[in-house]
């Protein structure tokens, strides 16, 4: 029998005769769970919270839906044994590549003509069908041409095995003729099981009564399609635990059958004692989980879960003696858990989990390191005791890793399964291959099927590491990047110009006459198209405008007592060095940014440095943004090469004061390195690398919009990060966001680099706007958007962000581009303490003071003491000479 439970009233499945139902229903196998559209995922997760399922088919109502087959995936993915396609659907739709053993056809066979061609097309490809027909008569019993017919479709359908192994499964579905009052029974059950085919069964025809008359027993629609050849017309019975394991073999009866299946517990039929309720005695109880039946029908295995000491009269674990391998560690692992002997390792394990924490990723390490068959089993064996024990100190047994198992089996969708950065040794290994390259590549391209997908956390799920592994950046290999900087550094400091052409040479592949070009630009060097220009124009104004607003060219002075005159006031950095990234895109707006506040400010000396492009020569963009700002030089030179000519000078390059720009690691590298070498005595904006965006979406959120948001980071670069923080969003909105980044992703020109940083960035479903803005607060993101309802009212709360998007329609390629904000900001987390490039970051602050006699009468006694209390007499000095002559001085005027 293949029952189904509609999901379209889930309110009545919650009263407690159904809920048993259910759970009966469960021991036996497959159910059908039919819902209401195939979009609808949401109405099976709702009913797998309520109820414990963990077989079953999903039947989607609506026939008309089957338009594509991503709804199909999902709901594969989501955990569904198999999906029920229309028979008017399943050549139209492109299933190739969904296995056969999870789709199933349902074919009218009122209305269908050509079956039999319909199911030897399918051939392999399918591996159920449930036929439905409709039945004109009264009588008891199937009318016999309908058997026949059946039978026959049977037959060729279950001509061939699976090509996993198996056979064809059969439903039939009946509906009953207006005028004819057939109504299925166990005689229809066992008469369809006479054919292989099993009767498709509503839930509400079922029941747990014995007597009841009018309905069909669950236990009788099992007992009366098995068969037995003994002759006492028992079955034999398999016993095994949750994992499979053979605890031992008893007998079954059909009575026997019928109350494990109503107490849901292990009870056999015992041949010299008659019912035998397992443990009942003994205390080895057994919680039963599922019955299943044999490919002949004529044995049962039971899985149970074994309480008490085993399942042994013996007080073994097993008939067969006592377990091995894993299950006999599990087993040791849960004793020492409750009792260790003195002295036991395992013991001091579960109580130091720092040392847990070591000693699991010593073994992971050993593990990668071996190379001999021994040595492999000998560390894999290592890590899983090792890994054995955090479970069980949590609670987490063997049968849980398995059930995880078994559903990432069941996923259609393969996950990319890309490192995390920190264990990424593909890249690792890559970037040491590229000091020979020109150029950083995307590393794959993004195979065809693939989904491109973030990966996903529940903020209430993870632990509190969990949290903070995820408010860490893909990881800057800090010493490895310095170690390759450092002697980039030394190199164009001491050797200049010539081993700045040399390493642009070796990195960007370009050999140059000169490393520098100087204003005036040629003004065919810098010509552009009028689009472009007129573009420039426009966001050169707007940045202008938006920068100009924020100086402040008046002096502050402040009287802080009578006589004493306090002011400050601002002075341009004179000479200032501004790197415009070039490698995986050239940035002419990068250019915008930090050239028009640094023309704002008035500095006096301005020098861009860009990679140059193959040919040797700048972009005209950046040329004309360069005149435009009223640069003098422009570098033909990027990376670390690039800031050290900047912070030491070469014969052609003037030494610069401070040096902004945002860039590659090697970029920030360089910089965080010549802004500690003295020798160098320069200043840098901020650390401004790899570009992250985080996105906070509410129900009211356009799934496209967060999506296109997402994406236009991800696309930077492969080390980008970005990062949506949804705010209890509905599995189907979060689905809806999840289908259009792969949509919108797959049509990019830049696929490869985002089918690799989307993998890498997460999705965090959180309960709360205050979860989402204390998160967002903790990453302090370079960039952050709020898709939310009443957007404005969050940033009264935002604490740390390099700069805020308001709203659905302030996409951050506005503030990227031209809107007046500046996009050279804090990355890594530096938001928290640095602001982006602005006005101020190319000016310094003087301050001045004047005091008058009487001022300084006024302090002078405040001034000395303070210069006895730390013993510096001459400062007291200073004040003390002149004080005496100013008292002299009123002295005689009196
Ligand atoms: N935070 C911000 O405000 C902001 C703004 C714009 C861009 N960005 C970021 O800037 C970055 C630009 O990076 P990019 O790589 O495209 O350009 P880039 O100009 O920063 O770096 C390219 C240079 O890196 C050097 N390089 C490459 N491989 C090297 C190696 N193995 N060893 C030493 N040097 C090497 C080469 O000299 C090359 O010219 C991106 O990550 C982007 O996200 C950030
Ligand atoms: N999003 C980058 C800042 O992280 C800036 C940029 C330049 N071009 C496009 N975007």
């Amino acid at each position: 029998m293949l029952p189904t439970i509609d999901l379209s009233d889930q309110e009545k499945l919650l009263n407690a005769h159904f809920i048993d139902l259910i759970k009966s229903l469960n021991l036996l196998g497959d159910v059908i769970l039919n819902i209401p559209t195939l979009a609808d995922s949401s109405s099976i997760d709702k009913f797998l919270e309520a109820h414990s399922i963990d077989l079953y088919w999903v039947n989607p109502i609506k026939e008309q839906e089957f338009t594509d087959n991503e709804s199909i995936i999902r709901l594969l993915d989501q955990g569904a044994e198999k999906i029920i396609i229309p028979s008017s659907k399943v050549l139209s739709l492109d299933l190739s590549y969904i296995p056969a053993n999870r789709l199933a056809v349902s074919i009218n066979l009122d209305q269908s003509k050509d079956t039999e061609e319909l199911i030897k097309k399918l051939t392999g490809s399918v591996s159920a069908y449930l036929f439905n027909v409709t039945i004109n008569s009264s009588t008891k019993s199937l009318p016999e041409s309908l058997i026949r017919n059946l039978s026959d479709l049977t037959k060729l359908a279950q001509k061939n095995l699976l090509p996993s192994g198996g056979q064809i499964k059969i439903g039939i579905i009946l509906s009953n003729a207006d005028n004819c009052k057939f109504s299925p029974s166990i005689e229809t059950i066992k008469e369809l099981s006479g054919i292989s085919a099993c009767l498709v069964v509503p839930i509400e025809k079922l029941t747990l009564d014995t007597n009841d008359e009018e309905l069909i027993n669950i236990s009788k629609s099992l007992t009366c399609t098995l068969k037995t050849d003994r002759p006492d017309e028992l079955f034999t019975t398999v016993v095994a635990d949750e994992r499979g394991e053979a605890l031992g073999i008893v007998y079954s009866s059909a009575e026997s059958i019928q109350e494990a299946i109503k107490t849901r517990t292990g009870v056999y039929q015992s041949r010299k004692r008659g019912l035998w309720y397992k443990g009942a005695t003994s205390g080895a109880i057994q919680e039963l989980e599922k019955i299943q039946v044999d490919c002949d029908s004529d044995s049962l295995r039971f899985i149970v879960k074994q309480h008490g000491p085993g399942f042994c009269h013996l007080n073994v674990r097993t008939c067969f003696g006592v377990s091995k391998g894993l299950a006999a560690l599990e087993q040791t692992l849960q004793n020492r858990k409750e009792l260790a002997p003195p002295g036991s390792y395992t013991s001091k394990l579960f109580k130091n989990p720092d040392l847990l924490h070591s000693k699991i990723m010593e073994e992971a390490d050993e593990l990668c390191s071996a190379k001999t068959k021994d040595e492999i089993a000998w560390e894999a064996a290592d890590l899983i005791y090792f890994s054995l024990v955090k479970c069980v100190t949590n609670g987490v047994s063997l049968k849980d890793i398995e059930t995880q198992l078994d559903k990432r089996s069941k996923k259609i969708t393969r996950r990319p399964g890309n490192a995390k950065p920190k264990w990424d040794v593909a890249s690792t290994k890559q970037n040491e291959q590229q000091e020979s390259l020109a150029k950083p590549v995307p590393t794959s391209s993004a195979t065809e099927n693939e989904i491109i997908k973030m990966q996903k956390f529940n903020l209430s799920e993870i632990s509190d590491t969990q949290k903070k592994s995820l408010l860490q950046r893909p990881i800057i290999k800090s010493d490895d990047i310095m170690a390759r900087v450092r002697p980039i550094l030394d190199d164009v400091r001491k050797r200049g110009d010539a081993a700045l052409v040399e390493l642009t040479a070796k990195f960007d592949g370009v050999k140059l006459e000169s490393p520098v070009i100087s204003a005036p630009f040629l003004p065919e060097a810098m010509a552009l198209d009028e689009s472009t220009r007129l573009a420039i124009d426009q966001a050169y104004d707007n940045i202008y405008k938006f920068h100009d607003a924020q100086y402040d060219r008046s002096s502050l002075v402040v009287e802080t007592m009578p006589g004493v005159i306090c002011s400050r006031f601002s002075r341009p950095i004179e000479r200032v060095g501004l790197y415009v990234p070039g490698g995986t895109a050239i940035l002419p707006s990068t250019a915008l940014m930090l050239g028009i506040p640094a023309k704002v400010a008035g500095c006096k000396q301005i020098i861009i440095a860009s990679p140059p492009r193959k040919d040797g020569t700048v972009v005209p963009e950046v040329l004309y943004v360069a005149h435009k700002v009223g640069a003098s030089k422009v570098v033909l030179a990027g990376g670390a090469q690039a800031v050290a000519a900047l912070a030491y000078g070469t014969e052609s390059i003037p030494k610069v004061d401070k040096i902004c720009g945002p860039g590659n690691q090697y970029v920030t590298a360089a910089k965080m390195m010549a802004q500690n070498d003295s020798s160098a005595m320069i200043s840098i904006d901020m650390p401004a690398g790899p570009s992250e965006l985080l996105v906070i979406a509410d129900g009211t959120s356009n799934p496209a919009y967060v999506a296109s948001d997402l994406l236009s980071q991800a696309e930077h670069g492969e080390d980008s990060q970005v990062v949506l923080v949804a705010v209890s969003l509905t599995p189907d909105h979060l689905a809806r966001i999840e289908r259009e980044i792969h949509i919108q992703a797959s049509v990019l020109p830049r696929v490869n680099i985002v089918s690799q940083s989307i993998p890498k960035s997460f999705i965090l479903q959180v309960n709360s706007l205050e979860e989402a803005v204390t998160f967002s607060n903790d990453y302090a993101p370079e960039h952050l958007i709020l898709h939310l309802d009443e957007a404005e009212k969050l940033l009264e709360k935002v604490e740390n962000a390099g700069s805020v998007f308001v709203g659905s329609y302030s996409p951050e390629s506005c503030g990227d581009y031209a809107s007046g904000t500046n996009h050279t900001l804090p990355t890594y987390g530096y938001a928290r303490m640095h602001s982006g490039v602005n006005t101020l970051t190319f000016l310094k602050h003087i301050t001045s003071q004047q005091l008058t006699k009487e001022g300084l009468h006024k302090l002078g006694t405040t001034v000395m003491r303070l210069a006895e209390v730390e013993e510096l007499e001459a400062h007291r000095n200073a004040v003390h000479v002149r004080v005496k002559d100013i008292e002299a001085e009123m002295c005689q005027n009196k």
